[in-house]
């Protein structure tokens, strides 16, 4: 395998301009699959990619989901199911991506266009999607096209799922998954994702596990109209006010989350357990660099991890409806909707948090004694997932990493979400694993997402050398 392994890797880095190109025109296709306005867009980028993949020689069909539930006027994107080769004494993998991305505009404060792929002196690629997931999803098509230049046997069959709405909980996909685990799915032998990062910025990982997310809004009205604070304030409940207070009743500011019942539904830490997080090469430092400031909440490396991979976190994301221009507008906001949402973690039900986030703010609200209305909405949950990183799908990722980075990869547990892990692993029983290919300063969801060069082109190769580990590693 290595000599092959080494004409792969030279390949790789002469078509290297040719795949920055590539994520180039995938970059300026602005796929943001929670604005409504940009579905062509994001419909357009799968088309675009269906495109790419049979002009590489492989076959596509872009499955129509319908109507998005609850938003019947929105048709889903399209799911990419693709198949590339179909060799009966090669291993089937299987690949999932997204390719959609999250919101961008130049004026959240960007350095540069968002959908402009920049790149700077250090050979960092800024757009957004560049790292979530447009880089690494043409990762694989790249391995293809480096595999055929080389003229080297391709080592597996490849079979393909994207999707376009990830960063909007993957609605219609799991209906998907299910009808196909037996059909387009059957004969997967493992599961493995590109969709996360690195702790840090030099050493690799394999990451085994993901926080799920459930996300929630707000709703608190009672003034017919936005009103003048003036001839009002004072006068009106203010839904703001409201707002703010039930928001501000559900974590402190280290992090602790109030919502009771909460910590009861958490996995206790046993020792072997808290032995996996010492070995992981990360520092302080490392988070540092990633944050761009030292306000972290914990002051060592330890429960920095943990409270990154084990723990469950609320964060609140937004207010709809405020007033959040510059310039001073003396306005009393008549409708006001909260985003918020609760990362949670094993052994954390779906249901049984959302009854206990419901009560929490009901409760909230009704100490207030406020004469608005609150409407509590669930706008998507998906749930945590945690693999055997001990399968041989893991071993042959290690050897890739070794081959490719000359170091052992670390196993982590991801903060971030991807509901899919957790479906693949139960729909098709196979084990699911997920190979970063971007560092822990990309930024991906932030302003300035970029992917480095290194991390595109290395991570091309090491996608690569996956597919020949994998294809050969003895089964466990
Ligand atoms: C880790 C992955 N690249 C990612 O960014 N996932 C999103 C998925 C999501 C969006 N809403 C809820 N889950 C994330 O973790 O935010
Ligand atoms: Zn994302
Ligand atoms: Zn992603």
């Amino acid at each position: 395998m290595a000599p092959q392994l080494d004409n792969y890797f030279k390949q790789v880095d002469d078509l290297q301009d040719k795949f920055i190109d590539r994520l180039r025109e995938a970059v300026a296709i602005p796929s943001i699959s929670s604005e409504d306005a940009r579905r062509p867009d994001v419909v357009r980028m799968g088309h675009w990619l269906a495109d790419q993949i049979r002009a590489l020689g492989g076959e596509v069909e872009l499955r129509e989901l319908g109507p998005q539930p609850g938003r019947e006027h929105l048709t889903l994107p399209p799911c990419l199911l693709g198949r590339y080769g179909s060799d009966p004494k090669k291993r089937n993998i299987l690949i999932y991506g997204h390719y959609d991305v999250q919101p961008a505009a130049k004026e959240d404060g960007w350095a540069t266009d968002p959908f402009t792929l920049t790149i700077d002196d250090k050979d960092r690629m800024f757009g957004r999607g560049s790292t979530d997931d447009k880089g690494p999803v043409l990762g694989w098509l790249n391995v293809i096209e480096a595999h055929q230049k080389a003229g080297i046997e391709f080592p597996v069959n490849l079979i393909m799922c994207f999707e376009g709405m990830e960063e909007n909980g993957s609605e219609g996909l799991n209906d998907t998954i299910k009808a196909e685990a037996k059909k387009f799915f059957k004969d997967a032998d493992v599961v493995c994702i590109s969709d996360n990062y690195w702790l840090g910025t030099e050493k690799p990982c394999l990451t085994y596990g993901v926080r799920g997310c459930n996300y929630y809004s707000l709703e608190i009205s009672g003034p017919g109209q936005d009103l003048h604070s003036g001839v009002f304030g004072g006068v009106a409940h203010e839904p703001m006010t409201d707002l703010i207070r039930v928001m501000d009743s559900l974590v402190d500011p280290d992090g602790k989350i109030l919502v009771k019942g909460i910590a009861d539904l958490v996995a206790p830490l046993t020792d072997d357990e808290a032995a996996l997080y010492p070995p992981i090469a990360f520092t302080m430092d490392d988070l540092y660099q990633s944050l761009g400031s030292k306000a972290t909440i914990h002051d060592n490396k330890n429960d920095a991890l943990m409270h990154k991979m084990r723990y469950p976190s609320i964060s609140l994301h937004g207010i709809e409806g405020a007033f959040s221009t510059s310039g001073a507008k003396t306005v009393i906001p008549a409708k006001v909707i909260g985003k918020f949402s609760i990362r949670t973690v094993p052994n954390m039900e779906i249901d049984e948090v959302n009854k206990l986030i419901q009560t929490h703010v009901e409760e909230a609200f009704a100490k207030l004694g406020s004469k608005n209305t609150m409407k509590f909405n669930i706008v998507h949950c998906g749930k945590w997932w945690v693999a055997d990183p001990k399968h041989w799908n893991y071993t042959a990722a290690g050897k890739a990493v070794e081959k490719v980075f000359g170091v052992k990869p670390d196993l982590t547990r991801e903060g971030g979400s991807i509901p899919v892990t957790l479906t693949f692993q139960d729909e098709l029983q196979k084990n699911v694993l997920l190979l970063p290919m971007g560092s822990s300063t990309d930024m991906a969801h932030s302003i300035n997402e970029k992917l480095d060069k290194r991390n595109y082109i290395e991570g091309t190769k090491l996608l690569g050398a996956y597919l020949h580990y994998v294809a050969e590693e003895p089964t466990n």
